[in-house]
């Protein structure tokens, strides 16, 4: 019997959802009750949001018309490039898109609560704009126009990233990746978003909450750790050799656990097929074989399996996009996520309010500023 430590609200059931199953088997993901293993084979990343946002799969109408939204959705208010522009070349991106999701907030205000899935699809359509504007602005001196005709949102964000149409493979690469991220029940961000939406506050200061909890590397920065991970080897022995080491020091292999999941993350092997096919694509096999030895060094020690965030990671790479806008890939995919919980969480709300056990000290006399220690 395994004997789950205490704390972490583990195993707390904090409230109810129809959006999306977890580990029911210790394995398994569901998005209102289709198999990730579906979703990311047959659905694209805007059908997938489309799914959690507006509560079903959209006919062929329905996706016609929220694809061309989406895409009409991409360009930036001028003030918002402004603010872009004074950030410092030095940014973390995952900064800059808090930043850019709170400015888009001034700019582009929630007036009625009506309009959620209106500032919802504005949100996702328009993020890799945010991140690439900043990114192109600082890095090369240009200011990007972050209008493509790219119909996806994968494609869009390669097209800006790299200023060429995208590799077939790698759009279809990122477009599941991104449905793999969308969405995960109670987790962390998920869980702060909502506790955020509970005050009746607003969604770009929900969204923003989600960030500022996504980025932590035990949460979605572990996608950026695991890359840093996996780099500082040169050769599937040296990762045997040195991931032993940190374990013997006690110390956290970036990618590995999961809370709910205990006998494996089915997103993690869709991931690594898909590291798999872009390794072949590039006949370059040095990533994919480390992130391999690691994961038969990490089973055989620990019994752990690798969680989405450890392909992910070679993946992105053979995608050629930096290790610093890993986990801002990851929060364009969460958004439909999280706001489908914020919705989810307005139509039945309460506040968020849990109590604490109490572990200070008992009631003191009052101490004088005069005589104190
Ligand atoms: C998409 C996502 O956000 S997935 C999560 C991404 N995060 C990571 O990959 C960070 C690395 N992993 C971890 O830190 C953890 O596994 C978490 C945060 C995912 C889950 O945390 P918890 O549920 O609290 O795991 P918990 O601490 O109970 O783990 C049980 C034991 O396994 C160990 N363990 C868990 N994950 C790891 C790991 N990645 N490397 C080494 N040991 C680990 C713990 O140290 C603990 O050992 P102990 O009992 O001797 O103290
Ligand atoms: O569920 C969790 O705790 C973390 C996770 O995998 C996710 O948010 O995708």
């Amino acid at each position: 019997m395994v004997i789950k430590k205490a704390g972490g609200l583990s195993d707390v059931v904090a409230g109810k959802t129809e959006i999306a199953t977890v580990g029911k088997k210790g394995r398994g993901l569901t998005y209102r009750g289709y198999a990730i293993e579906d979703l990311a084979q047959s659905a694209s990343f805007e059908e997938t949001a489309y799914l959690l946002l507006y509560g079903k799969l959209p006919n062929e109408v329905e996706f016609e018309a929220y694809k061309s939204k989406m895409a009409k959705l991409r360009g930036l208010p001028a003030g918002l490039r402004v603010i872009l522009e004074q950030l410092p070349a030095h940014t973390h991106p995952m900064d800059v898109i808090r930043t850019g999701v709170s400015a888009l907030g001034a700019f582009e205000p929630e007036r009625d609560r009506q309009e959620v899935r209106e500032v919802a699809d504005r949100l996702i359509a328009s993020a890799a704009s945010i991140l690439l504007y900043w990114r192109h602005f600082h890095l090369d001196g240009i200011r990007i126009d972050t209008e493509t005709e790219n119909e996806s949102i994968a494609g869009h964000f390669l097209q800006l990233l790299h200023g060429r149409k995208p590799d077939d493979l790698h759009e279809e690469a990122l477009d599941i990746s991104l449905t793999l991220y969308a969405e995960h029940e109670f987790n962390a961000s998920t869980f702060a978003a909502r506790v955020t939406a509970s005050t009746m506050s607003d969604i770009y200061s929900a969204v923003t909450t989600g960030i500022g909890t996504l980025r932590g590397s035990l949460h979605g920065g572990a996608n950026e750790a695991a890359m840093e991970l996996i780099d500082a080897f040169a050769t599937p022995d040296e990762a045997e050799m040195g991931v032993q080491q940190m374990l013997v020091q006690k110390r956290l292999i970036m990618g590995f656990g999961h809370r709910v999941y205990t006998v494996s993350d089915p997103r993690s092997d869709i991931m690594k097929r898909i590291s798999q096919s872009l390794s072949l694509q590039a006949n370059d096999w040095q990533l994919y074989h480390i992130s391999e030895r690691i994961e038969q060094v990490m089973q055989r020690k620990k019994k752990l399996f690798p969680n989405l965030d450890f392909y992910s990671a070679s993946a992105y790479r053979l995608m050629g996009i930096p290790t610093s806008l890993f986990t801002p890939i990851f929060v364009i995919a969460r958004m439909s996520g999280w706001i489908a919980h914020i919705i989810e969480q307005r139509d039945n709300n309460r506040i968020i309010r849990p109590i604490a056990e109490y572990t200070g000290p008992e009631q003191q006399p009052w101490i004088s500023i005069e005589g104190r220690a």
